[in-house]
């Protein structure tokens, strides 16, 4: 399933925070938001995965979602919202549960699920039992569970130390190699956008509008750690946002 995001304008009371964003984000691809703070990339997850209505404009559902997807558009934030009193598996299975699946099945998708988030021998865990990075990565496996047509990602490496979020990269990039999925990917890191984006949408400052679509063609597996090819499309993006987040800065010290 594609998602098209047509013309889509928001705003907050007098605060305008999106104006007519048109935007394509095909099955299969990782599609990173970047932008100055406060430029309105959470609000444009949100409005994408239908948490809120946008004031105009569409986001179109293009083609079904997987047969079996409990939940086509799936959200993976920041802070994990791991339930503290539940396993690994358990916080995986409240998912399946929601969604009347139990017993043999649910096993099956558990198993599956912490197989490729690299988690088999961490079911029985409880989250503060495990670093960061391995909270998100039960996050994660939990978003798996119900085969989402598209992941949406809010910062999901940004409370993580520098070295977490590198393991995390590596991963991310693994499980896609492994099985392609669908992602809308916000992030301030620009590394972490030329690592893991096959597509690159550079906000302005508020109200964000679209700068410039960058593709990055280099398959996801042969991205490495400090890649000249990488380094040069950073080089271009921060080029791009740089005068848009010294705008966007001096405009919160002013609030
Ligand atoms: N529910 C809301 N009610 C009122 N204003 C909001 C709401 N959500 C966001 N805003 C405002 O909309 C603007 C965009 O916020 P948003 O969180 O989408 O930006 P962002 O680009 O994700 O920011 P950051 O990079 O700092 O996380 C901000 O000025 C924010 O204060």
């Amino acid at each position: 399933m594609d998602i098209r995001l047509d013309a889509i304008s928001h705003s907050y009371g007098d605060t305008e925070v999106l104006r007519d964003i048109s935007l394509d984000i095909p099955a299969g691809r990782i599609v990173c938001l970047v932008g100055p703070s406060g430029c309105g990339k959470s609000t444009l997850l949100r409005l994408t995965g239908g948490l809120e209505r946008p004031d105009a404009g569409r986001v179109l559902q293009l083609g079904t979602p997987p047969a079996n997807s409990l939940n086509p558009l799936t959200f993976v934030f920041q802070d994990f919202a791991l339930l503290p009193w539940r396993s690994v598996r358990g916080n995986i299975s409240l998912v399946l549960e929601d969604h009347g699946i139990r017993g043999r099945d649910a096993d099956a998708i558990i198993s599956d699920v912490l197989a490729r988030t690299k988690l088999s021998d961490f079911a029985d865990a409880l989250p503060r039992q495990l670093s960061g990075g391995m909270k998100q990565r039960v996050a994660i496996a939990r978003a798996l569970a119900v085969n989402p047509a598209v992941m949406l990602m809010d910062e999901p490496l940004s409370a993580l130390d520098s070295q977490t979020r590198e393991l995390l990269m590596d991963d991310l990039v693994a499980l896609w190699t492994r099985q392609p999925f669908t992602s809308v990917y916000v992030t301030h890191n620009l590394a972490e956008a030329v690592r893991l984006g096959h597509k690159i949408v550079v906000l302005s400052r508020r109200p964000g509008q679209i700068c410039e679509v960058v593709d990055i063609d280099k398959p996801l597996d042969q991205r490495g750690y400090a890649d000249p090819d990488l380094e040069t499309v950073q080089k271009h993006l921060w080029t791009l946002m740089r005068d848009e987040a010294r705008a966007a800065d001096a405009e919160l010290l002013n609030v």
